[in-house]
């Protein structure tokens, strides 16, 4: 699978304990989230701990391309000058939201509604990814799609002249999809309603409800429904993005696995929408504690502590967990291949239409480097290689997918031989600074070109 840039292979050699903080960086869903609504208020957004990621880059810079003014400070603030819900200007260029689901899927959601056209096209990945699944209830607004076949990028939507509320139940378990509707419902009169069968990360209902909009949500028959009146007049917000717990996950699990690792990772984000993994460690034993936990944002936040833990049982997850940790099912299976026993992964078909196959690529990987993994359509189960630990000594593919990359990055750090990667530049998407700060808690990853 090409990319934007060249490959650039990577070898991670098993290190000593791991130990010190892990500052890792702002959350990804938050930072794109905090652009795009910042564009659809009059007036200034200021935002730090904004994600630098190649992913969040693009939503900035597409930002820019429907007409709002963002820049940077050298502190690493960011200013969003918004335009107005239904303020976007049409931009005059293709939109190139790189690798990023969120972003493009997002967008798509905020532009939909507005009398203008754009046409979005990404990676070698993204372009790869459905997005019927977000022009399907954007359709219902009024909007008109036109893309490849299979619904694919590159992709025009002519966006609704005259919208019409919507109400639509999502039929996928998806927060982007949930959040391109309620985005396109902004600039639509009157009530538009969401209805999630599975509770998918809220950050999207947080931040309307922040940024001035009316939005309730109810609790129906299991299901979640979530109604918001639109047109508001948003009011421009000052936010501070807590750290990810999608890219806490790593550091996290490489020193539970790592021998004698102790790390300390601060400002986490525990929304309980995100927080699935750190409760399933837990259930597999791992020494994983929440010091401090606070609210800051609007968002709750603990400092966590991992400490290797060398008795880790593999467990049944269960499915109805699956949204909270999504796209952390790729560092669990590194984990689950360092314990004893199976791990069960269910319910997570979710996972094959992601920057990649996620089960299928994972399982290649591993078996690679000696674990035995079983899979179906929307299963798998990885058998923990136990005491003696992960052989490793393979070379695995990263298909584009910045958590793959970093999944099997991690699994080098404990295994018995390096593990080498065909490409590590996509980590860049949601977790620039990884390397650094991996190296720094005393990780052995070299560029191997
Ligand atoms: O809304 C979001 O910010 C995200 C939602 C999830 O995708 P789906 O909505 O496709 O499950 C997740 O995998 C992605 O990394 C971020
Ligand atoms: C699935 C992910 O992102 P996106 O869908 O935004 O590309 C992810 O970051 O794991």
């Amino acid at each position: 699978m090409a990319s934007h840039g060249s490959p650039i292979p990577m070898i991670s050699t098993p290190c000593g304990a791991l130990a010190g903080v892990a500052e890792v960086p702002g959350d990804k869903s938050i930072s794109h989230r905090a652009l795009i609504l910042g564009a659809m208020c009059v007036g200034e957004t200021v935002v730090s701990g904004l994600l630098e990621g190649e992913d969040v880059l693009a939503t900035a810079q597409a930002m820019r391309d429907f007409g709002a003014e963002v820049t940077r400070d050298d502190d690493g603030t960011w200013h969003v000058q918004g335009v107005g819900v239904g303020g976007f200007a049409e931009p005059a260029a293709v939109i190139d939201c790189g690798n990023a689901g969120t972003g493009v899927r997002l967008i798509m959601g905020a532009m939909a509604t507005q009398p203008i056209t754009a046409c979005f096209t990404g990676d070698a990945s993204l372009v790869s990814r459905p997005m019927g699944r977000v022009t399907d209830p954007l359709a219902l607004f009024g909007a008109r799609a036109m893309g490849r076949s299979g619904g694919r990028l590159p992709m025009v939507i002519e966006g609704a002249r005259d919208p019409v509320p919507v109400s639509y139940e999502v039929p996928v378990p998806s927060a982007q999809v949930k959040s391109a509707v309620l985005l396109a419902g902004l600039n639509a009169p009157g009530q538009t309603v969401v209805i999630e069968c599975e509770a998918t990360r809220d950050h999207t209902e947080r931040m309307l409800e922040g940024f001035g909009a009316e939005i309730t949500v109810a609790e129906e028959d299991g299901k979640r429904v979530i109604t918001l009146i639109g047109q508001p007049e948003l009011c421009p917000q000052v936010i501070a993005v807590p750290r990810d717990p999608s890219s806490a996950a790593f550091p996290v699990c490489a020193a539970l696995i790592v021998p004698g690792s102790d790390v300390f990772v601060p400002g986490i984000g525990l929304n309980p929408t995100r927080a699935g993994l750190f409760e399933t460690l837990r259930e597999m034993g791992a020494d994983l504690t929440y010091e401090n936990p606070r609210e800051e944002g609007g968002e709750p936040v603990a400092d966590l502590r991992a400490r290797y833990s060398p008795d880790m049982r593999g467990i049944k997850v269960p499915p109805e967990r699956a949204a909270s940790m999504i796209d952390e099912y790729p560092i669990l299976s590194v984990v689950a291949a360092n314990a004893t026993g199976q791990t069960v992964m269910r319910g997570v078909k979710e996972l094959r239409v992601k920057e990649s196959d996620r089960i299928e690529a994972m399982a290649r990987g591993l078996r690679a480097n000696g674990v035995e993994v079983e899979t179906g359509e929307d299963w798998w189960i990885v058998t923990g290689c136990g005491a003696g630990g992960v052989a490793g000594g393979a070379e695995v593919e990263t298909f584009l997918d910045h958590r793959i990359a970093m999944s099997f990055l991690c699994l080098g750090m404990a295994a018995q031989a390096p593990v080498r990667l065909d490409d590590g530049a996509p980590v860049a998407t949601s977790f620039p600074i990884f390397e650094p700060l991996m190296a720094g808690l005393g990780a052995d990853i070299q560029k191997d070109v």
